[in-house]
């Protein structure tokens, strides 16, 4: 994974870093990357999920889901990060292999929502008997996740097919779906101990569908490892540490937007899955960049505008791989059009990624390149475990409490509370709205 910088610095872009205050921002990273290493070698909550590259066991997860590999169709039953993780990764890899081949995996699909509306339409399109169902919940008490389980329990039962032959749940130790797990002998795999949710895509909680679908997890796990072996001291010299460092510094300066702007339609989920990282880790205490999710060439034709032209306060990460599988734009004499012929859409979508990133800097826009060798489970890996990186530093920089969600652990009290699940006095706030009604 390479990231460039060169586009965030004062003398192209404003909100801009100088290189003297990147310099001296330099010693506060080192100090952080140290805090870092101390937080991984006692295994501290959090900061464990930098581990992961060493301690997931791509075998133990394929033998767990050895019985399920004959699936036509996945379908991952979590939300937050218990679920976005798999979609992203699943998504990365999709269909389709590296080098364009079919590689004929079983398609995945993601019941995080409740709308009933979407529930439906995912229990008719799946072939039931032929499905494998992934649960996912660090604390096996999460409503929607449940909720939607019994729900599709019930449809297989209806449907005579034995669910629990079809099912595999990754939980905590302990928990309402770990009883479940025991209760009916389902192959069950750990949420990993000390890792939050939206930090362990690269543990079983993401890497289940993939392996599934006959993906390469060891690769993403080796991708992990070597991300992990690019951190260092110095944001000069680890790509992931020069993100982390450079989106806090714009931040500092004005960029409290942060938009995520892949040229892949893989990685739609990707910059999904960074939202989530970015905004319920880094949104501690009035702090944090709101992220956005854009995606190359399409929203070229949309946000760019605003990103362009609009207030300074964003910066644009724009990602892509250096090499995919391409084809030709066919030959045309129709006027004004012949100019595309004889080139690939690739091209066509590489020449968009630096047209974009030109505009950018030429209107003094802050962005930031990221580019992977190509979109396989090494750099699939190694984008996400150097994105995680990234955000622990920003929160070390921040000196904020990266690991925890209390605004969103009120909202699911309140929630809880609204449902009859206990007594919890969030829920009394939702009886106390403000009303100004317009008719
Ligand atoms: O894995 P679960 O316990 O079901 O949690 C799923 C999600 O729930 C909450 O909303 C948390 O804020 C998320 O970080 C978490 O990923």
């Amino acid at each position: 994974m390479r990231v460039d910088i060169g586009n965030a610095l004062a003398s192209v872009a404003s909100p801009g870093v100088s290189r003297d205050a990147l310099d001296q921002l330099d010693e506060t990273v080192a100090r952080a990357h140290e805090r870092i290493e101390r937080g991984r070698a006692d295994d501290e909550f959090g900061y464990a999920s930098l581990n992961l590259p060493e301690r997931t066991d791509a075998a133990a997860i394929e033998d767990a889901v050895e019985p399920l590999t004959d699936a036509e169709a996945i379908l991952t039953v979590g939300i937050g990060g218990s679920a976005l993780g798999a979609a992203t990764v699943s998504q990365a890899l999709g269909g389709l292999s590296a080098d364009g081949e079919n590689a004929d995996a079983a398609p995945l699909y993601v019941l995080d929502n409740v709308d009933p509306a979407r529930v439906r339409e995912i229990l008719a399109e799946v072939p039931l008997d032929r499905t494998a169902v992934n649960v996912v919940s660090r604390s096996g008490t999460t409503a929607e996740t449940l909720s939607n389980f019994l729900v599709v329990r019930e449809a297989m039962e209806a449907a005579g097919v034995d669910w629990t032959e079809r099912t595999v749940v990754t939980t905590g130790e302990e928990g309402p779906l770990r009883e479940l797990a025991d209760r009916h002998d389902m192959p069950a795999l750990d949420v990993p101990e000390g890792v939050p949710g939206r930090f362990s895509a690269l543990s079983a909680v993401g890497l289940v569908p993939a392996a599934i679908q006959g993906h390469d997890i060891e690769g993403l796990i080796e991708g992990g490892r070597a991300g992990a072996d690019s951190l260092a001291g110095s944001l000069f010299e680890s790509p992931a540490y020069a993100y982390g460092a450079v989106s806090y510094a714009l931040d500092q300066r004005g960029a409290s937007i942060t938009a995520m702007m892949p040229y892949e339609e893989r990685l739609e989920y990707f910059a999904e899955w960074f939202a989530q990282l970015w905004a319920e880790s880094l949104g501690k205490d009035g702090l944090g960049q709101t992220p956005a999710r854009a995606l190359g060439a399409t929203d070229q034709h949309s946000q760019l505008q605003l990103y362009r032209a609009g207030p300074r306060d964003k910066m644009v990460t724009l990602v892509r791989a250096r090499e995919r599988a391409d084809r030709e734009i066919p030959e045309t004499d129709i006027d004004g059009l012949a100019y595309l012929g004889g080139s690939s859409l690739g091209e066509l979508l590489d020449a968009e990624f630096e047209a974009t990133e030109a505009s950018l800097a030429a209107a003094g826009r802050p962005n930031v390149r990221i580019e992977l060798d190509r979109l396989d489970a090494e750099s699939v890996g190694e984008l996400l475990y150097g994105m995680e990186a990234a955000c622990i530093l920003a929160g070390e920089l921040y000196d904020i409490e990266t690991f925890n969600q209390p605004a969103v652990e009120w909202g699911k009290r309140a929630a809880r509370g609204l449902l009859g699940g206990g007594d919890f006095e969030e829920a009394d706030a939702v009886a106390e709205k403000t009303e100004l009604l317009v008719k």
